[in-house]
């Protein structure tokens, strides 16, 4: 490959996956995001400026769900593969606005198919989500039916993937879904749990806890994502892959337990029930990542969380100068 479109380059995951393009694949990298304000920018411009410092790399303020300006990408640039990683990526906050999940996550992903489709475009990966294996018995093996999404962005990302595998059928687009388990990892999302904990346990201010804290995620750290992600760029045809840690998945409690001893605090715990749109526990069968890409999970949690902490550590003052970027939830 010599030039990949990312989108969603300004995201948690999108950026890590630009940087590993260029730092081991010498790829020429065409960021597109449209910078949303979901969270606070100032975490987006923090990644896109480590970004814009490459010159490999090239940005474009575009939003993925309007055709003319998505249209001017690909008329300037010819792309190896399409790589998508601009969502709307919130499970909860998708039944405060559903639309806008449905505005990025589905129409964003047909805008690139059809662009795809005239510039004769062969590889897209599609970023998609554990959130579609609600009700499936675990561990989560690919196989599996998902035709019971309980919330709306898992249901965005559904229709992300029947779209992609009709232009995988009619025009021979070669897919790889791959599907995230709760990633996480430094400069990561202000809405999830991991970096709201580090944040207000340091900040000595409470956290809130959904349920019992017993529910659990097969979390998985974003440079291992971001390897796998890029591996599925081979040609594959139509293949859905799981890219998660694949060992037993990790409590809520246990998160905050090893964030409490890294930090050196104690968490303040503010209860609520359990959240509707949540799933309880989260596993992922990777032997198929393992056997078509060769890829395995290499970080485990405990390293994942210290690599988080020390990021917050080194970036504190400016993170705590953002207002409410970790609002009680
Ligand atoms: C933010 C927050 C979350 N929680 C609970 C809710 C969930 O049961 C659990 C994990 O929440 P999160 O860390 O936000 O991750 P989760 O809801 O699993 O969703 C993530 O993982 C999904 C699956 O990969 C992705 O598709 C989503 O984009 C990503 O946000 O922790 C709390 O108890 N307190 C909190 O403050």
């Amino acid at each position: 490959m010599k030039r990949v479109l990312v989108t969603g380059c300004g995201g948690f995951i999108g950026s890590r996956v630009c940087h590993q393009l260029i730092d081991d694949h010498s790829v020429d990298v065409v960021g597109v995001d449209n910078m949303n304000d979901y969270y606070d920018i100032s975490l987006k411009f923090h990644r896109l400026d480590q970004l814009r410092r490459r010159s490999q790399f090239h940005f474009h303020a575009v939003d993925i769900s309007d055709r003319i300006t998505l249209a001017d990408v690909f008329q300037n640039y010819q792309f190896d593969a399409v790589l998508n990683l601009a969502a709307r990526a919130g499970v909860r906050y998708s039944m405060e606005n559903p639309y806008v999940y449905m505005q990025t996550n589905a129409l964003g992903n047909l805008n690139l198919l059809e662009e795809m489709r005239m510039h004769g475009i062969r590889k897209y990966v599609l970023a998609s989500t554990s959130s579609l294996y609600a009700g499936q018995d675990m561990p989560f093996v690919e196989s599996l039916s998902v035709n019971t999404p309980i919330s709306p962005y898992a249901a965005t990302k559904k229709a992300a993937e029947a779209m992609a595998y009709s232009y995988n059928y009619l025009y021979d687009i070669d897919t790889t879904v791959v599907r995230y388990f709760t990633v996480y990892g430094p400069a990561g999302r202000p809405d999830m749990s991991y970096f709201r904990f580090v944040y207000l346990i340091d900040q000595g201010q409470p956290i809130t806890v959904y349920g019992d804290g017993e529910q659990s995620r097969d979390f998985t750290f974003v440079d291992d994502i971001a390897r796998g992600t890029i591996l599925a760029t081979k040609p594959l045809g139509y293949e859905i892959i799981n890219l998660g840690g694949g060992n037993q998945p990790h409590s809520i409690n246990k998160v905050i337990g090893i964030i409490e001893d890294l930090l050196g605090k104690k968490a303040v715990v503010d209860r609520k029930p359990a959240h509707v749109a949540d799933m309880e526990s989260t596993w992922a069968n990777i032997e198929k990542a393992d056997r078509l890409l060769g890829w395995k999970p290499e970080i485990s949690l405990e390293e994942g969380l210290r690599r988080c902490v020390a990021w917050y550590q080194d970036n504190r003052e400016w993170l705590v100068k953002l207002p409410g970027i970790c609002e009680t939830a």
